[in-house]
């Protein structure tokens, strides 16, 4: 797992190092993909890729689970869904590490306590910064609310669009995936999951 460096009088900017091996293979794909890694505005690429990528999956360093310890136990008595949605975010996939570019649509309903709202919007940053599909990113983040808030209900929902299929490959811009987990009372009762999926606009 790579470190963040701090910023120190040797590095201002506090960027983290880019061992050599790291930067020989990015000028190993610059030659490959037909151009000339020595030439000068290519010079720089090598440390700026790398640094790039650790900054896409920073979630690597993290468990997003941290990010619900913090629980609020006053809330008047307020048992209906809480939803977060049009969460916008970025990932990428695993198979071409192309960006995964969408937004999560996040509801539980709460047993007890609350969580404070960001804190949905970061566990699902936390995941996506990953490599991922969007499939295991959309069950990740239901089951870390579910397990961390104990509540009597999960769904996610995300929409996102794939550059693997954008880009290149199938090339076929304007295509959206949808994928979604219920769990508890949204699985189990049809009429609490047709109104969060309509309070979440499908
Ligand atoms: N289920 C799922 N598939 C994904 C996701 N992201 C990318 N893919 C797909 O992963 C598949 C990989 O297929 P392969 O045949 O191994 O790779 P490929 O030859 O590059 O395939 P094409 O993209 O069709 O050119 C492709 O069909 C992609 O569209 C995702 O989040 N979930
Ligand atoms: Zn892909």
């Amino acid at each position: 797992m790579s470190s963040l460096v701090g910023p120190d009088e040797d590095n201002p900017l506090g960027k983290p190092d880019v061992p050599d091996d790291v930067q020989e293979a990015i000028r190993t794909l610059i030659r490959w993909a037909g151009d000339d890694p020595t030439r000068e505005g290519l010079q720089d690429t090598p440390k700026r890729v790398a640094r790039a990528w650790l900054e896409y999956c920073q979630g690597y360093q993290q468990d997003p689970s941290i990010h619900l310890s913090r629980i609020f136990e006053e809330v008047g008595g307020y048992d209906e869904v809480v939803l977060l949605k049009d969460i916008p975010f970025q990932s990428h996939c695993e198979h071409h590490m192309a960006p995964i570019i969408g937004k999560a649509a996040i509801a539980y309903l709460p047993r007890d306590h609350v969580v404070g709202i960001s804190k949905l919007a970061r566990v699902l940053h936390g995941f996506a910064r990953r490599l991922q599909i969007q499939e295991r990113l959309t069950a990740e983040v239901a089951q870390c609310i579910w397990d961390n808030l104990q509540p009597h209900g999960v769904a996610v929902v995300i929409e996102a669009s794939h550059a693997c299929m954008t880009a290149r490959g199938v090339r076929t811009p304007g295509v959206g995936m949808i994928t979604s987990r219920m769990m508890g009372t949204f699985l189990e009762d049809d009429r609490s999951r047709k109104e969060v999926l309509s309070l979440m606009g499908y």
